[in-house]
């Protein structure tokens, strides 16, 4: 089966065309104020009414309150919550039915995918991610972490792999890891929360080849 791929950080129609003409399973739309890549509900909503319904539309989240997840689904109409910073018991209290929860482990040292076992009741997939530097966005800054840590690891539940991914490295990270999703925000940018639709069209076509 050939690998899926989330484009994330989208904000504007031609980069959301973009990313569904070159076969994105997912689109991703960041709801936290502190980044480049945030999207007002007003946005949202215009966004997801051309999204097909084979295309799943994710939410990102950075420990949300009720409220914030409430409204985003509502807008956009989404199919998935992505949960940056966010305790596996808390995501359990927002999770609103018939929505899949991606539960985000930030990955540094060998010991942080053990966190993904916290997981396995409350979400349908672990986003692996780079971990960041205190007091910097949680994701969407290009980094990435050792690969050979997920190499031969035994997943018991649906994965993703992001953190630092481009259209040069990402063969060589499926490879690596066996990633049955890979998701990129800033590696298909010209610059923070701009997305580029050459780069998104490079990289959806990188994928399809794995
Ligand atoms: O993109 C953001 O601004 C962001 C903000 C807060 C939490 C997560 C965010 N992005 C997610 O980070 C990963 C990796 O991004 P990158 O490819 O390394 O730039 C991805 O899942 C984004 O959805």
């Amino acid at each position: 089966m050939s690998v899926q791929t989330k484009i994330c950080g989208l904000s504007t129609p031609r980069t959301l065309d973009a990313a569904i003409a070159g076969g994105a399973s997912h689109v991703g739309f960041v709801f936290y104020p502190s980044s480049p890549r945030n999207v007002t509900f007003e946005r949202v909503a215009e966004l997801a009414a051309s999204v097909p319904a084979h295309v799943k539309r994710v939410g990102v989240f950075v420990d949300p309150c009720n409220l914030l997840v409430e409204q985003a689904v509502a807008a956009g109409h989404l199919d998935v919550l992505q949960l940056h910073n966010t305790t596996p018991a808390r995501a359990a209290a927002i999770a609103t039915k018939g929505l899949e929860i991606w539960g985000v482990v930030a990955v540094r040292t060998r010991a942080d995918l053990d966190q993904a076992r916290r997981w396995r009741d409350v979400a349908a997939r672990i986003l692996y991610d780079a971990k960041t530097p205190e007091n910097t966005l949680p994701g969407g800054m290009g980094l990435r972490f050792d690969w050979t840590l997920l190499e031969g690891f035994s997943h018991d539940m649906p994965w993703a792999l992001s953190g630092g991914l481009d259209v040069e490295n990402v063969a060589e990270s499926v490879r690596v890891t066996g990633a049955p999703l890979v998701d990129i925000s800033s590696g298909v940018e010209s610059a923070p929360g701009v997305k580029d639709m050459d780069k998104i069209a490079a990289f959806l076509k990188a994928t399809s080849n794995l």
